[in-house]
């Protein structure tokens, strides 16, 4: 958590909010830098962002929403991504290629079909929002509908969503070799 807010803060951001569990306040108040603010997060990731854009201040202009699992993004990205939003997006996700054959397989694992990789990109976080529109995409989303990012939230809304570079290093650590290559990143 502390790696994903220095990168959050050393990429342009003013102001930080983390959501977490009530229980880890504490804890994570030791390791965060001082004026870095807690909110109670949620049961799931929506809630968790909801939460967290309550405690934002009026008047900020953007915001980006990181996933904590993401530790090691680099802070060109963010840079990047606060770039687009200066120049008039209202949304951006940093996005990569996708490089393997990619498939779709029905309910015994048959390959039924092969979709043309060409046009997809992996989403990074962390994703910048126009702070009005978030606000208004995350008021408009129905209670219990969870979308699996914030793009999703706004692109509900129509608003187009922009993407920059985003880099493999900001890889969400998901499964035990994400976190081995995380851990020879940090090595190095
Ligand atoms: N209740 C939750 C759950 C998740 N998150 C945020 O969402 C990110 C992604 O979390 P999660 O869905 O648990 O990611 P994975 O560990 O990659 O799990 P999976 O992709 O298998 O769902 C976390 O880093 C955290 O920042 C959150 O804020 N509140
Ligand atoms: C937000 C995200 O990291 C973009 O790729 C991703 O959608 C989070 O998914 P998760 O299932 O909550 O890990």
């Amino acid at each position: 958590m502390a790696w994903a807010v220095a990168t959050l803060l050393d990429g342009g951001v003013d102001e930080v909010v983390v959501a977490a569990p009530a229980a880890d306040h504490e804890e994570f108040a030791r390791a965060l830098p001082a004026g870095i603010r807690l909110v109670v997060g949620g049961a799931t990731r929506t809630d968790s962002v909801r939460a967290a854009l309550g405690a934002v201040p009026g008047d900020a202009g953007a915001v980006l929403v990181h996933d904590a699992a993401r530790p090691l993004t680099p802070p060109d990205v963010v840079g990047r991504v606060l770039a687009a939003l200066a120049a008039g997006a209202p949304a951006v996700v940093p996005v990569l290629p996708v490089v393997d054959t990619t498939v779709v397989v029905d309910d015994d694992g048959v390959v039924t079909d092969a979709v043309p990789r060409a046009p997809l990109r992996r989403v990074q976080t962390p994703q910048g929002f126009s702070r009005v529109v978030l606000a208004e995409a995350y008021d408009d989303l129905p209670e219990g509908v969870e979308l699996t990012d914030d793009a999703a939230v706004v692109r509900a809304l129509g608003v187009p969503v922009r993407t920059v570079a985003g880099d493999e290093r900001a890889t969400k650590i998901t499964v035990a070799h994400d976190l081995a290559l995380a851990e020879l990143q940090v090595a190095r």
